[in-house]
């Protein structure tokens, strides 16, 4: 690609593989930013607005963006910290996806039990960082100096083989399931960190014409993530029970309320958390609403 097509353009960083991908092609297309990807390339022009997508590993994306060289991305909040660029950057919104905890892991059968037990001892792990303010802390409490204290190892994948490859004591690793663990004999101990994908943008943009392109990406995105995370509920109710159907429906503002062609009675809708959906109908049915429906929101502004 010629690179002066890029000139003018906002710079956007989207994970190119891993678990984060998937889910953010499916936010660019519900944000309608259209693209064609030709096979192997990292960099591609956006055909309806005046942005490029740079497909980055996730965790090269916070230091892509701290530094200015890319305006806006998405990455996990973990590897933002790992990347010490939280003062680089500012989260614009998280994502309800990519959720994990980043955990203190060690052998199933093993004597430790707290992460006491582990200071002074060897942990391998990709989130050097992280583990090692973690640990740091620990072998500050427990007083420990010079070569007592817990040793960090980095190394970049198949983390959870270190303890049986007998290379360390614990690690420090992501866990969803808790799938990948329990499969490499571990436990959990403590949790260090609980992450989910943001939506970040550069704090060093020396950029304002694009804060209003940047606005108009980020409230779209949000659009598409509450879309993701709440339904409509419609419901008849009659109005003597209408003050406590709106405690059960409140809505994200106050729930839209319309006259029924029947004395007494309203048509009640409200958004709500998808999550709570089949709790609010119950409660809804005990005050005697009827007619209840859930409908999928294909897209939405907040
Ligand atoms: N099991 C998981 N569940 C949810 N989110 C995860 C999980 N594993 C990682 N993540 C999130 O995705 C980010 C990228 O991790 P991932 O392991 O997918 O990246 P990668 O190393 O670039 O890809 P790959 O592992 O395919 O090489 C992590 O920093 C974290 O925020
Ligand atoms: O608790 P679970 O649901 O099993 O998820 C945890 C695993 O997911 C991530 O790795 P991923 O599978 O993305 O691949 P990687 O090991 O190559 O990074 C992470 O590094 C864990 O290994």
């Amino acid at each position: 690609m010629n690179l002066e097509a890029l000139d003018g353009r906002l710079l956007f960083a989207i994970p190119k593989k891993g678990r984060l991908h998937e889910k953010c092609l499916q936010l660019l297309s519900g944000a309608d930013i259209q693209f064609r990807r030709p096979q192997r390339l990292d960099v591609c022009l956006v055909m309806n607005h005046p942005i490029a997508l740079i497909f980055l590993p996730a965790a090269d994306i916070p230091s892509f963006v701290g530094n200015g060289n890319v305006d806006l991305g998405i990455t996990g909040h973990d590897v933002i910290l790992e990347a010490c660029m939280q003062d680089s950057v500012t989260e614009v919104l998280r994502l309800g996806f990519g959720k994990c905890s980043l955990q203190v892991q060690v052998p199933e059968r093993g004597s430790v039990t707290a992460v006491e037990d582990l200071a002074g001892k060897r942990i391998v792990t990709s989130f050097e960082v992280l583990a090692g303010e973690f640990f740091n802390k620990i072998d500050d409490q427990l007083n420990l100096v010079a070569d007592q204290r817990t040793k960090i190892q980095y190394i970049g994948g198949s983390v959870e083989a270190a303890c049986a490859l007998g290379l360390a004591d614990g690690i420090v690793d992501l866990v969803e399931s808790g799938d990948t663990m329990r499969a490499a004999g571990l436990r959990a101990i403590s949790t260090v960190l609980e992450t989910e994908a943001v939506l970040i943008k550069s704090n060093s943009s020396s950029r304002p014409d694009l804060t209003s392109l940047i606005n108009l990406i980020g409230n779209r995105i949000a659009g598409v993530v509450a879309a993701e995370k709440f339904v409509v509920c419609s419901y008849n109710i009659s109005r003597d029970a209408l003050p406590l159907a709106v405690q059960i429906t409140p809505g994200r503002r106050a729930p839209t309320i319309s006259p029924l062609d029947q004395d007494g009675w309203v048509d009640v809708s409200s958004m709500v958390l998808k999550k709570d959906s089949a709790k609010v109908m119950d409660e809804l049915v005990k005050i005697g609403a009827q007619d209840i429906l859930i409908f999928a929101i294909d897209n939405c502004r907040v």
